[in-house]
């Protein structure tokens, strides 16, 4: 089959070079040239484990393409899969202007059938939408058929997610082109969701925001834990071991982050109340998510008042959403760093895959300084962050650090580390919902 993937982003990306990896004809188009450039020299455009080993494999095997000319991809497709991003506006509503030009460059393309599949997560009515603008647009609906195909890999283990998906959800009014999609991920050997538009879009948003639900709720719970002394973590497991429940997204931390749960939450929101209805516990994560960050940021002030001297020098632990990825989009660290820009001389960040104050949102910021060693970061710090739980972290000595450090103190927004551990090791140990 030959299918064309229109965005080289990380869903796109990623999609391409399975669906290659499984003996498709791929072209991957992205209006991008940087993206296209990297690509097409064999090298991806952003941290993903085990996906840069398969882009080598594929690259030269003649089964995969990548392109900045969209209207020829688009013609050369049987199968075109969109992929372009949707992020916020400012209001919370889901940006569309970039399916907005890859419909029109699709309705100027079109040459002969195709199947159009979207999966960008879109808003509810966007695919029936789509449909009926392409064919206002071309003059016809017979040349095409609209199948909304949500995505749900995520960041990190976007190769195994997509090799082992834990459903696939196709929505559209066209069984022809239903079948073809479900021949194309039949080697995936997930199960089927087949309905409508509508449906297949609100499985989507109402995934991430569930899940963004469990990290809200345990959050809260954490602030309770907190007060009365009892350990989070532990709650968790216990609630974790009942099957109804489960065990996972139910780590307490700092807030999620990341290019999908703060948008698809907040366009979740946004829709219902254009329908009327009053999202009161969607509207409660937000407002857990938002606030958590600065809760316990003002704990770890709370301590650096007492112990160290204004202006301070503060060591960060990572600045990406989450380990192995490099996508720093609506992390909490950012969050925090933006919170403690003002109280400090300076503010060191260390994270593997940053290299320079270029890679970071301030790249002029005088009190910015980006380490590459964990010495060099915590040297004369009053205290460390740890924001996101990469590997080499769950390695540090701390013991070994407390002579480096001005004032050892410690808030660990991932709960990566034992409090006995840190206490044995002489460290002041703020953790989230745990006895420290
Ligand atoms: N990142 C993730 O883990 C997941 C993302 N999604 C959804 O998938 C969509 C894409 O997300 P990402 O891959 O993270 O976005 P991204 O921002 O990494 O990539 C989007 C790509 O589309 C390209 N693009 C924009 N307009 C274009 C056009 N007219 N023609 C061709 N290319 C164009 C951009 O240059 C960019 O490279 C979003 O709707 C997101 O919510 C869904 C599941 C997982
Ligand atoms: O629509 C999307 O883009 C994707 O969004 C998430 O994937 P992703 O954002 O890559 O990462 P997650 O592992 O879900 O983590 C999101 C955030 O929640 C935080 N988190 C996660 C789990 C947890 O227990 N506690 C917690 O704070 C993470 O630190 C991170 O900041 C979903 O897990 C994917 O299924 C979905 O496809």
């Amino acid at each position: 089959m030959k299918i064309t993937v229109i965005g080289s982003g990380y869903v796109g990306t990623t999609t391409a070079i399975v669906l290659a990896s499984m003996h498709h004809q791929v072209i991957s188009a992205d209006v991008d040239r940087g993206k296209v450039e990297k690509l097409r020299r064999g090298v991806l455009p952003f941290v993903e484990s085990g996906l840069d080993k398969l882009l080598c494999e594929m690259h030269g095997s003649g089964q995969l393409e990548f392109t900045s000319n969209i209207e020829a991809a688009i013609r050369d497709g049987q199968v075109i899969i969109i992929t372009v991003g949707t992020p916020s506006l400012p209001d919370g509503r889901a940006d569309l202007r970039y399916l907005q030009t890859v419909a029109d460059t699709i309705a100027g393309s079109i040459n002969e059938y195709k199947v159009i599949a979207v999966k960008s997560t879109v808003p509810v009515g966007t695919n029936r939408w789509l449909s009926e603008y392409l064919a206002e647009k071309i003059g016809t609906a017979e040349l095409f058929d609209v199948v909304s195909n949500p995505e749900f890999l995520r960041e990190g283990s976007a190769l195994y997610d997509t090799l082992h998906p834990e459903r696939t959800v196709l929505g559209g009014n066209s069984s022809r082109a239903m079948a073809i999609l479900q021949e194309i991920y039949k080697p995936l050997d997930s199960g089927f969701i087949l309905t409508d538009w509508e449906t297949a879009e609100l499985i989507k948003y109402a995934s991430n925001a569930f899940l963004a639900t469990k990290i809200s709720f345990i959050n809260e719970v954490a602030r309770t834990a907190d007060q009365v002394g009892a350990d989070v973590t532990t709650v968790a497991r216990g609630m974790g071991m009942d099957t109804r429940i489960g065990s996972q997204f139910l780590k307490a931390g700092i807030g999620y982050g990341g290019s999908c749960f703060p948008k698809d939450v907040k366009a979740l929101i946004h829709t219902a109340k254009e329908l009327g209805i009053d999202p009161k516990i969607l509207e409660a994560v937000e407002a857990v998510n938002r606030t958590q960050t600065e809760y316990y940021l003002n704990k770890l002030t709370d301590v650096l008042l007492a112990n160290a001297k204004k202006p301070w020098t503060i060591a960060v632990l990572g600045l990406t959403f989450k380990p192995d990825t490099d996508d720093q989009r609506e992390s909490p660290a950012i969050r925090m760093v933006e919170q403690l820009l003002e109280h400090c001389i300076e503010i060191r960040i260390l994270d593997p895959t940053i290299q320079m104050p270029t890679q970071t949102p301030w790249p002029d910021e005088p009190k910015i300084a980006v380490c590459s060693t964990i010495e060099e970061t915590l040297s004369a710090a009053d205290a460390a962050i740890l924001c996101t739980e990469w590997e080499q972290f769950g390695k540090i000595n701390w013991k070994e650090t407390v002579p480096i450090m001005r004032h050892p103190i410690l808030l660990d927004g991932r709960n990566y580390y034992e409090p006995e551990h840190m206490k044995a090791a002489g460290i002041h140990y703020i953790a989230v919902g745990r006895r420290s």
